[in-house]
């Protein structure tokens, strides 16, 4: 088909002409013109995002990609040799995860069919994984299906994975660089992609439920207990905590309702649905033939049912959960680690949070990690209290009206609690919100709702707040300079972050901090660690990240001596007894003994001198 003729039928069916194509495929033409403005006389190539970009979306779907790993797997041996190419992408229709022949990569790669390629139908036009994830079913777009003519040798065949929370979270897709011409041709290749998305569900609803009975289910008694159609996770009162696809779709027309809205499922009692009580759980556990565990739908199908029971509470603490991405970057040490393990426990609820710790330890890093392993959908919206004065302080919190005061935006003002609206609001050195601001905060959390500046009517807000000081916020209560109201309600849970000085993970930390600066490999030579790990660190981790960039400029090569270092550690005022100390003992790399030994000293005089200039011990 030429271009033009492709431009002729896009057009026909967009005036709502005949056409022989599936209506989804319509759809999607008409979205892509309609919504997206895209032109199919204008062919854009694939877009493939940089290698810095892909890792966070790849770091935001690790959990997803190592659970549906499996099943990826056992579908590529399925249809290695035949060309297919797997592609797992997010819920943005970024290629996280790929499986395709080494020996197409530069083709495969060139269409798009590659990891860090971008599906959204906004930017490749129609196409299988944009199409399944504006309408949530498996589909194909095959050849000129697409509506782009880059993309019209290509056959691409896509299912939906939804969360056990009934959300859309990542597209399967399998495709070819060329296949035969009719479309008919790829159902197998559908019946393959739909098989794994509802075993990649069925992995992941049986890996987030330890605490609740499941109940899967299949429609004939033969498969049920090795390859279940759906399942549904059930807590001890009755109630639908978590499900399948397959399971949402069969509860919803069981009750006559939508599945696409799966609040109206989540959470309601099975027995709305099925001719079950949770004391009917133990009757269908695999001690009883399958052709006995029959269940009836209200909508008055049969269906046959496995209950698995959840696993009894041991005594002993269970092994934690993997912790979220977004926290594990945060740090390695046992102490750090349970630190991390209490707050995704926080992350999970909607508890107001307060860090602590000097400044520069990374309380911001940790409060926009807690965000993002909170799900919330809302933005994460940061305030440094002691950096705005007073007199806007209020405007910036809360917005404006139109000509609320002298100097306000002609068109008034969204403010920050507004913009965080189903998100967090992080509110830095809370120690420094003058008395005035933190009444009204408390309006505003006690209330859930915020009045702008000069406005009559309240907007009703929902925000997760978390806080932060270097402070004794206690002292402040105590001197009358915070109020003990507001203290409590934000302390309801609290995170301390260590000082560096006292990081065990000093190394790791160096070393990540390093990568993030230098594009190349970068070493230290042992001189410039020895005196990194004798420094004090008063500005912590921004003190060690700056010095890490500074040195990372200067060097010219790819090892960084002493010498890239700031003046302070290579010795400002040479003559200084620090500075003097701090130079033996990067001689020594680090080592007291030998600078002890060196010195005509025992260990203890030396340990001593370093502990009165502040100088750190290696390692
Ligand atoms: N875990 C970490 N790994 C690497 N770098 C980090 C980490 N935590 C913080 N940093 C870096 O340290 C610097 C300071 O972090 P952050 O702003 O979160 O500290 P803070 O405690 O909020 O500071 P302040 O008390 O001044 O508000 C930033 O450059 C940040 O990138």
């Amino acid at each position: 088909m030429s271009t033009a003729e492709h431009v002729r039928e896009i057009e026909t069916a967009w005036r709502g002409g005949t056409s022989g194509r599936d209506p989804y495929v319509i759809q999607s033409w008409r979205r892509c013109l309609d919504e997206y403005h895209l032109d199919p006389a204008v062919n854009c190539e694939a877009v493939i995002l940089p290698e810095g970009r892909l890792k966070e979306h790849r770091q935001q779907s690790e959990e997803l990609i190592n659970i549906a790993r499996s099943g990826l797997e056992r579908l590529f041996g399925h249809v290695s040799g035949q060309n297919y190419v797997l592609l797992l992408t997010n819920r943005q229709g970024i290629a996280v995860e790929y499986f395709g022949d080494p020996r197409h990569e530069r083709d495969l790669r060139k269409a798009g069919l590659y990891l860090g390629a971008d599906w959204a139908e906004a930017r490749a036009g129609t196409c299988a994984v944009g199409a399944c994830i504006a309408t949530g079913e498996a589909l194909t777009i095959h050849q000129t299906d697409h509506f782009d003519m880059t993309h019209t040798p290509l056959s691409c065949t896509a299912a939906p994975i939804y969360d056990t929370t009934g959300a859309l979270s990542a597209v399967l897709d399998i495709s070819l660089l060329s296949s035969p011409r009719e479309k008919i041709s790829q159902s197998l290749a559908r019946h393959l992609v739909t098989t794994t998305t509802r075993r990649i569900e069925l992995a992941n609803l049986m890996a987030q439920t330890s605490r609740q009975w499941v109940l899967r289910f299949a429609l004939s008694p033969e498969f049920l207990d090795v390859d279940p159609e759906g399942a549904i996770a059930i807590d001890h009162s009755g109630r639908i905590v978590g499900m399948t696809n397959a399971a949402a779709r069969m509860l919803a027309q069981a009750a006559g309702l939508d599945w696409r809205q799966p609040e109206m499922l989540l959470g309601q009692k099975v027995s709305q649905f099925l001719n079950l009580e949770v004391d009917g759980l133990p009757n269908l556990t695999r001690g009883r033939p399958t052709h006995e565990r029959v269940l009836r739908a209200r909508d008055g199908r049969m269906l046959f049912a496995h209950a698995i029971e959840p696993p009894p509470r041991s005594r002993a603490r269970p092994p934690s959960a993997p912790l979220p991405p977004a926290l594990r970057e945060i740090g390695q040490t046992p102490e750090i680690n349970q630190l991390l393990e209490k707050a995704a426990r926080f992350a999970r609820t909607t508890l107001p949070v307060c860090i602590h710790g000097e400044t520069g330890t990374g309380k911001e890093v940790m409060a926009r990690a807690l965000h993002a392993a909170s799900g919330l959908k809302g933005q994460f919206v940061a305030m440094n209290c002691a950096a705005i004065p007073e007199t806007l302080a209020e405007a910036e919190l809360f917005g404006h009206v139109p000509g609320a005061f002298t100097g306000a935006a002609p068109k008034g003002r969204k403010g920050l609690v507004e913009a965080a609206n189903g998100g967090t609001l992080f509110l830095d050195e809370i120690g420094d919100m003058p008395l005035i601001l933190q009444t009204r905060l408390l309006r505003v959390l006690a209330e859930q709702e915020v009045q702008p500046l000069g406005g009559n009517n309240p907007l009703p807000v929902q925000i997760r707040v978390i806080s932060a000081s270097h402070r004794d916020l206690a002292a402040l209560v105590a001197e009358g300079r915070f109020r003990e109201d507001l203290y409590y309600r934000l302390h309801a849970a609290t995170l301390t972050l260590p000082p560096l000085r006292e990081r065990a993970d000093f190394d790791w930390l160096v070393e990540r901090l390093l990568a993030r600066h230098s594009p190349t490999q970068r070493r230290l030579t042992p001189a410039a660690w020895a005196a990194l790990r004798a420094h004090h660190w008063p500005g912590n981790l921004r003190e060690l990240d700056h010095c890490l960039a500074a040195a990372s400029a200067l060097c010219e090569d790819d090892e960084i001596t002493l010498s890239d270092l700031p003046e302070t550690f290579s010795g400002g005022d040479p003559d200084s007894e620090a500075a003097q100390l701090r130079a033996a003992l990067a001689q020594c790399q680090g080592n007291v003994s030998a600078l002890a030994r060196r010195l005509g000293v025992d260990r203890t005089t030396v340990h001593r001198r370093m502990r009165r200039l502040h100088l750190k011990r290696h390692g």
